[in-house]
């Protein structure tokens, strides 16, 4: 469908973080997040048990002091970074642009009414989840939610969902170009750690029933599980940024961050190859985190500070951290491009409805 494009607004969608960095604050947000089914896929009761009397009781504090370790005078860099990257947007965009958050605020019936005030006749929302590659407990829950809140404000306008965007040209090249820099310095490996998943979701999301980790070498043997295999879109965005890059293949590896509980999750974990890496040779690392385009917890806290703390321990000599894409201008203009695009008709980057 063509709409004019004054009746077409896009909500920039991010995962969320606490109101504040108050214990309290914390808590309610990682209740929030951590009762999710497509986050923790325990049943109900188990879930509510595990969550609300073990997991956040035992982490609201600690968490509670890695955000204050990080929290910017403005907020949670993540909600800044986000807000920061929608006036870029919308610097160059005729229609209005809003963000949103799965879990904490603004939620997207916010992002709706803002979008509403601004034109009572909008036609079409674009939706862009700001997550380059599927998960269930990101992108799927993202979307999820975003089209419950539709249904439930009984939104007149369309709702048009964005793709993951793991190997779009656009954001390989960003993605390229926003790292390129530090490739000037000297340096033994480029680690590219990605949020961890448990290993059970992947196999879980698998349409096919046999094919993720089950067959050999899964990733790079054609499926069409891989358009919701995580472990799949990753190594597929690695190895295209590798490649616009000129890193060869000893130059490079990856790895999984943030694990929470004792399942089995993807493996190698980054915090097991930043404490063995100085050992088997590897003393100036440079580390980038490309699931994520805003800076956030999990970059500056897990990996700017904990991870630098742990690499440098155990023998490392220098640790840098290339920050996400935040408002790297080829990053904003892949966003202005591919919102014009749609609404001129492309449909390529759109999930099918
Ligand atoms: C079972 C637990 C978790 C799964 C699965 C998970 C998937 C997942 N998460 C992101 C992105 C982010 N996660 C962030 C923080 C965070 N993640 C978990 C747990 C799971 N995530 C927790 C408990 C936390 C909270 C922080 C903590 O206590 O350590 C963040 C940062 C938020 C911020 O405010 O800065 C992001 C971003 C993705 C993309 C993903 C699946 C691929
Ligand atoms: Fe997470
Ligand atoms: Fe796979």
């Amino acid at each position: 469908m063509i709409v004019s494009k004054s009746d077409v607004g896009i909500v920039l969608m991010n995962l969320g973080s606490p109101d504040s960095t108050a214990v309290p604050d914390v808590k309610r947000y990682l209740m929030e997040f951590l009762m999710d089914e497509k986050v923790i896929d325990y049943p109900y009761l188990l879930r509510w048990l595990l969550v609300g009397g073990i997991i956040v009781p035992g982490r609201a504090a600690k968490s509670a002091e890695a955000y204050r370790s990080i929290w910017w005078e403005e907020g949670s860099p993540l909600v800044v970074l986000t807000q920061q990257l929608q006036k870029a947007v919308q610097h160059d965009m005729e229609m209005p642009v809003e963000i949103a958050m799965r879990y904490g605020n603004p939620s997207p019936a916010d992002a709706y009414d803002k979008l509403l005030q601004q034109n009572p006749h909008l036609k079409e929302v674009i939706l862009l989840p700001l997550y380059p590659h599927y998960a269930m407990s990101s992108f799927e829950t993202a979307v999820e939610y975003a089209q419950l809140q539709h249904r439930k404000k009984n939104c007149k306008f369309k709702l048009t969902i964005v793709k993951p965007f793991y190997e779009e040209p656009d954001y390989i090249n960003a993605m390229a170009e926003s790292m390129r820099p530090y490739l000037q310095q000297e340096f033994d490996q480029v680690l590219f750690s990605y949020h961890g998943l448990p290993a059970r979701h992947i196999r879980k999301g698998d349409p096919t029933g046999k094919h993720c980790l089950k067959v050999e070498d899964c990733c790079h043997v054609a499926s069409p599980a891989h358009n919701f295999c995580y472990r799949h879109q990753v190594t597929r965005t690695t190895e295209l940024v590798a490649e616009k890059l000129g890193l060869p293949r000893e130059k490079w590896a990856i790895s999984f961050q943030s694990r929470l509980g004792r399942e089995e999750w993807l493996k190698p974990a980054t915090v097991d190859r930043l404490e063995h890496l100085p050992k088997e040779g590897v003393k100036k690392l440079l580390i980038v985190c490309p699931a994520f385009v805003s800076d956030c917890l999990e970059t500056l806290e897990e990996i700017a500070i904990a991870g630098k703390e742990l690499f440098i321990h155990s023998g490392g000599d220098s640790f840098t951290m290339i920050p996400c894409m935040n408002i790297h201008p080829l990053w904003v203009q892949s966003v202005v491009k591919w919102c014009k695009g749609i609404v001129a008709g492309d449909e390529k980057m759109l999930v099918k409805q």
